[in-house]
């Protein structure tokens, strides 16, 4: 039988996960009930633009729902969305007068929640000016008077700079949750939850694009015994300082994730199996010879390689990778192994 709980929480999380693909599904939510039973009455009452007008409105949004959640797309369907809406609230404005400038408010709103801060209020500017050129060059078109024009000019100035604020702050709020929620606070590697997304990622890819990659899953060796030796300070340090070590040894398209504690993973795409071992041993010999402690004494690592086989899930290709690391540290650590 259908799983209905499964697809219902599958799509919760979706819209959890993606902030763009909310907005449009609640504008669209919104706009399908608020504005059809006007369009019904317009239609019914013999007001044919403004009725078809609200109607391409509503349908645009229907549209535009599907369009992102099919696709994941938000970006096209959003910026339709804001075009077609000033458009329409143009239309309307124009055919209703006073009466059709209350709908512009809750538009201005949602064009800044729908396209990026730039691009709305190039919109919204259009649609004002249109809006000023109409009633200009035809006293009492839109507006009851040239007093209630700025009137409406300025309060919808003023509730543009409020949708702007709250929606570049949200914006950045966001990014700023993303990459909190993606490193490992201490080092700035990616974390584990990463690395899962990034290993799944992978396997996707491998098996459409039949993209190569290669992972080093190492460990610093006796770590124990720096942080009862030198302090937890000292082996923060230790940590922290590692991680820029290893990048400045591996590509940029590389990645480095901690895996836990004093474990870490380097996830390489694009690699030829001949290439592996001979990285995982440069990033050996770099952090044996850069990486001291306060003595001089230098910090060692064992690791286990592995290239991710044709049709292999990444816990097998990780568990591959692990199964090498617990033999380099059990050959005596401070060296590689191939799984
Ligand atoms: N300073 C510091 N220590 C950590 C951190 N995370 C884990 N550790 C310590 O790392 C140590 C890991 O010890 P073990 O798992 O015994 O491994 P080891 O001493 O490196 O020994 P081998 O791996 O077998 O070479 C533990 O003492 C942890 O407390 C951290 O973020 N900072």
């Amino acid at each position: 039988m259908f799983n209905y709980v499964h697809l219902l929480h599958a799509l919760q999380k979706r819209l959890k996960d993606d902030f763009y693909l909310a907005m449009i599904t609640l504008v669209g939510i919104m706009i399908t009930v608020f504005v059809t039973p006007y369009a019904v009455y317009r239609l019914i009452t013999g007001n044919w633009i403004v009725g078809i007008a609200d109607f391409c409105i509503v349908f645009s949004a229907i549209i535009s729902v599907f369009f992102a959640w099919r696709t994941g797309d938000t970006v096209k369907p959003g910026q339709f969305l804001a075009c077609i809406f000033c458009v329409g609230a143009g239309i309307v404005a124009v055919n209703l007068g006073v009466n059709g400038l209350f709908w512009i408010y809750p538009l201005l709103v949602f064009i800044f929640f729908l396209v990026s801060g730039r691009r709305a209020v190039v919109l919204s500017s259009i649609l004002l000016f249109t809006l000023v050129m109409v009633e200009l060059s035809k006293a009492g078109s839109v507006f009851a008077s040239h007093y209630q024009m700025m009137s409406f000019i300025v309060t919808a100035f003023i509730c543009s700079f409020f949708a702007y604020v709250f929606a570049y702050r949200s914006q950045l709020q966001r990014k700023e949750l993303k990459q909190l929620a993606s490193i490992d606070s201490l080092t700035g590697a990616g974390n584990r939850h990463t690395l899962n997304t990034e290993l799944e990622l992978a396997v996707q890819l491998n098996q459409k694009l039949q993209s190569r990659y290669g992972l080093i899953l190492f460990d610093l060796d006796f770590f124990k015994q720096i942080n009862d030796k030198y302090g937890h300070k000292v082996g923060d340090e230790t940590l922290i300082n590692l991680v820029p070590l290893i990048q400045s040894l591996i590509r940029q398209t590389d990645k480095v994730f901690r895996f836990g504690g004093e474990e870490f993973l380097v996830l390489l795409r694009d690699i030829e199996p001949a290439t592996l071992f001979p990285i995982a041993e440069k990033i050996r010999q770099g952090v044996e010879q850069h990486l001291t402690l306060p003595d001089g004494k230098p910090v060692t690592l064992s690791a286990g390689v592995a290239m991710l086989l044709d049709n292999e899930e990444w816990e097998q290709w990780l568990h591959r990778a692990d199964v090498a690391l617990y033999q380099a540290k059990n050959n005596g650590r401070n060296q590689v192994v191939a799984a």
